[in-house]
C-alpha cells in the first residue's frame, strides 16, 4: 500500500479513532453475544430450564444484535465521511498544483490521462478509505479481543488460533503482491484508454476528413481487448485469493472444532466452554477473510494513488519573489530581455533549445510585432513574459527590477493576453467576459463588449448577456470568440498586452472597426503582437524577427525591408500567403 496514502490519515484521525472505537466495541459485543447464547443453550438443553427462565437472556441477545447493527451502520457513515474528506482535500491539492504547474509543464501530459487521474483516480481512493482502512482497524482489534478471551477461556484453542493466523496473513501477503502488479497494469491501461478516447474525440473532424477513423477504431479495439485481458487476470487473482482465504479460515475453524469435539468426547472440557469457543472461532477469522475482499476492492486505490502522487511531486518552477511591493495601476516600464535562453526537455528527455541568447527591449508605450517561422520561439518568449516559465539563462528586467522579484500574481495582473485559441468557460456570455476582471459591473461588461464590437451580436441572442455558451448553449464562431477575448482585454485594462494576432479570425470589415477601438486602447500601453500578417507589421512601431530562437532583425518595418534580407524573405512569404487566402473572394 502506498505510504503517502497512509499520510492522508492526518486529515481523518478523528474518524479513524471513531472507527477503532466501533471495532473494539464490536469485538466486545461478539463475546457478549456468544456468552449469552451459550448460557441460553446450556440452560435449556443441559440444565432443562424453561423458556421463561432464559427470556431475559434472549432479550439481552436481541439488544446485542441491534447494537451490532447500529455499530455497522455508524461505521459505514463515519467511513464514508472520512473518504469524502480525503478525496476533497486531494482534489483541491491536485487542482492547486496543476494551476501552479501552468500550461507549459502540463503540455507534456495527455489531457485524457490527466482527467482520469483527477476524476476517477481520486474517486478510486474511496475504496481504500471507506472500506480497507476501517477493515484494517477491525482486523487489528476484533481478532485480538476474541483471541485473548478464547486464550483465557481455553488455552489450547487459543493456541490454535494463534498459530493459524500468521499462516493466513502470509497467504494474503503473497497474493496481495501478485495482485498489485496486475492492478497497476490495469490502471495504466485504463488511463491510456481514456487519453486515447479524448484524442480521438478532439481530432474527430480531422480523422474523418482524412478517412482515418477506422484506424482509430482498430486501435481502440486493441487497447480495449488488452484492458479486458488484464482485468480478467486481476479477477483471477482476486478469486484465487478468496479461495485460499476461505479455505484457510474454514480449515482453521474445523481444526478448532475437531480439537474441541475430541476433548468433549473424552470429557476433558465442559460443554459451555466448548460451545462458547466454537461460536467465537468463525468470528475470529471473519475480519481476516473480509480484509482479503476489501484488499482487492481497494487495489485500484493503490494504483491511482501512485499516479496522483507522481503528479503532486512534479516540481513547480520556483517563482521567487521579494516582499517589495510592485506599483500597480501605472504604465508599464521598459521591459528588457537580457541574453535570455530557454531549452525545453520533452518526455523522452531530449532537449530543444527554443530561445538562444535573446536580447530585446519592449519600450514603454510601444507596439511591437514578433514574427518568425513556426517553431522560431515566439510563444516561448510570450510564455516567459507571462511567467509560465522562467529564463534558464539571462534575465528579464522590468524598469530597474528583475522580473523574478515581482510577485507572480501581481505581475500577471499587469498583463492582458489573447492566445491563439481563447478559452471559453461553461457559463453565460457575461461571465465569460467577466474573466477579464472579476469585480466588473454589468455596465463595464457592456462597454467592453461595445469596444470589441460584440454588443449588437449579444443583444440579438435570446437571453442577451445571460445566454449560455458551450455544449448546451450557443456556439460562437472563431471571430466572435476572438471579439469576446478582446472584450476581456478591454475590461482588464492592463498596461502590458500580449496578443497572438488577435484579429486574425475577423472578416476585413469587422477587423477595421475592432482595430480602431484597439488602436485607441493601445495608446500608452506596451503591446507585443505575435503577428502572422503583413499589414500588422506595417502598423506597429517595431518588428522583432526570430529565427531558430535568435533575434535576427529588430526595427521598423520599412527599415527592415530595406536592410534585412531574412526579413524581406519572410515579408514576401506573408504576402504570398495572404494572396492565396484572398483568392476565393477575388474569384467571386
Ligand atoms: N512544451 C514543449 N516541450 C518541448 N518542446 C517545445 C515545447 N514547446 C515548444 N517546444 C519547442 O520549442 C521550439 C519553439 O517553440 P514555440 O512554440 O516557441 O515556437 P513558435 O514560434 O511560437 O511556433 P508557432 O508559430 O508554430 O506557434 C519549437 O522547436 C518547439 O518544438
Amino acid at each position: 500500500m502506498n505510504k503517502r496514502l497512509l499520510h492522508e490519515i492526518r486529515h481523518i484521525h478523528i474518524y479513524l479513532a471513531a472507527t477503532a472505537l466501533f471495532a473494539a466495541t464490536m469485538g466486545l459485543l461478539i463475546i457478549v453475544q456468544a456468552r449469552l447464547l451459550t448460557r441460553a443453550i446450556d440452560g435449556v438443553f443441559l440444565k432443562g430450564q424453561a423458556l421463561a427462565q432464559v427470556v431475559s437472556l434472549l432479550s439481552m441477545l436481541v439488544g446485542v444484535v441491534i447494537g451490532r447493527a447500529i455499530l455497522i451502520w455508524s461505521n459505514s457513515v463515519v467511513a464514508a465521511h472520512a473518504a469524502t474528506t480525503v478525496k476533497s482535500s486531494l482534489r483541491q491539492r491536485l487542482f492547486a498544483h496543476i494551476q501552479a504547474l501552468g500550461p507549459v509543464a502540463l503540455s507534456k501530459e495527455r489531457s485524457g490521462e490527466l482527467t482520469t487521474t483527477l476524476v476517477e483516480g481520486v474517486e478510486a481512493l474511496d475504496a481504500f478509505f471507506s472500506q480497507m482502512l476501517p477493515q484494517v482497524c477491525a482486523t487489528l482489534l476484533i481478532p485480538c479481543i476474541i483471541g485473548l478471551v478464547v486464550f483465557l477461556t481455553d488455552a489450547l484453542s487459543g493456541l490454535i488460533l494463534l498459530i493459524t493466523t500468521p499462516i493466513l496473513l502470509l497467504f494474503m501477503f503473497l497474493i496481495g503482491t501478485l495482485a498489485e502488479t496486475h492492478t497497476k497494469k490495469q490502471w495504466g491501461l485504463l488511463s491510456s484508454m481514456s487519453a486515447h478516447f479524448l484524442d480521438v474525440l478532439q481530432g474527430l473532424t480531422t480523422l474523418k476528413m482524412f478517412g482515418r477513423s477506422h484506424r482509430q477504431q482498430e486501435t481502440i479495439a486493441r487497447i480495449s481487448d488488452h484492458f479486458r485481458k488484464t482485468t480478467m487476470s486481476v479477477l483471477r487473482v482476486a478469486f484465487l485469493s478468496s479461495l485460499v482465504l476461505e479455505l484457510g479460515a474454514t480449515l482453521s475453524t474445523a481444526l478448532v472444532a475437531v480439537e474441541i469435539g475430541l476433548r468433549l468426547l473424552y470429557n476433558q472440557i465442559p460443554f459451555s466452554v466448548a460451545f462458547f469457543v466454537l461460536l467465537l472461532a468463525p468470528d475470529f477469522y471473519l475480519p481476516l477473510r473480509t480484509l482479503g475482499t476489501k484488499f482487492h476492492a481497494s487495489m485500484n486505490s493503490a494504483a491511482s494513488a501512485k499516479r496522483i502522487y507522481e503528479l503532486l511531486d512534479t516540481p513547480v518552477a520556483s517563482l521567487s519573489a521579494s516582499e517589495v511591493a510592485y506599483p500597480e495601476g501605472q504604465p508599464m516600464p521598459t521591459v528588457r530581455f537580457q541574453n535570455v535562453s530557454y531549452t525545453y526537455q520533452d518526455q523522452a528527455g531530449d532537449e530543444r533549445q527554443a530561445l538562444r541568447d535573446v536580447s530585446l527591449i519592449l519600450e514603454q508605450g510601444q507596439t511591437i510585432a514578433l514574427v518568425g517561422a513556426s517553431g522560431a520561439g515566439k510563444s516561448t518568449l510570450a510564455h516567459l513574459l507571462l511567467r509560465f516559465i522562467e529564463p534558464q539563462q539571462g534575465t528579464i528586467v522590468v524598469g530597474t527590477r528583475p522580473l523574478e522579484t515581482i510577485p507572480v500574481q501581481v505581475w500577471r495582473r499587469q498583463i492582458a493576453w489573447i492566445p491563439q485559441r481563447p478559452y471559453l468557460s461553461h457559463g453565460s456570455i457575461a461571465e465569460n467576459i467577466r474573466i477579464g476582471c472579476t469585480t466588473a459591473t454589468m455596465e463595464q461588461i457592456i462597454r467592453a463588449a461595445q469596444q470589441a464590437h460584440l454588443h449588437e451580436f449579444i443583444q440579438s441572442l435570446p437571453c442577451s448577456y445571460d445566454t449560455q455558451i458551450g455544449e448546451r448553449g450557443v456556439r460562437l464562431s472563431g471571430g466572435q470568440i476572438q471579439r469576446l477575448a478582446l472584450a476581456r482585454v478591454f475590461l482588464k485594462d492592463a498596461p502590458l498586452l500580449i496578443l497572438d494576432e488577435a484579429t486574425a479570425h475577423l472578416d476585413e470589415e469587422s477587423e477595421q472597426v475592432v482595430l480602431k477601438s484597439l488602436q485607441t486602447f493601445l495608446k500608452n500601453r506596451t503591446t507585443l503582437i505575435i503577428a502572422h500578417r503583413l499589414h500588422t507589421l506595417r502598423e506597429v512601431d517595431r518588428v522583432v524577427m526570430l529565427e531558430e530562437g535568435r533575434v535576427v532583425a529588430d526595427g521598423p518595418h520599412e527599415r527592415l525591408m530595406a536592410q534585412s534580407p531574412a526579413y524581406q524573405r519572410m515579408a514576401s512569404a506573408y504576402q504570398r500567403k495572404e494572396a492565396i487566402w484572398k483568392l476565393p473572394s477575388g474569384v467571386c
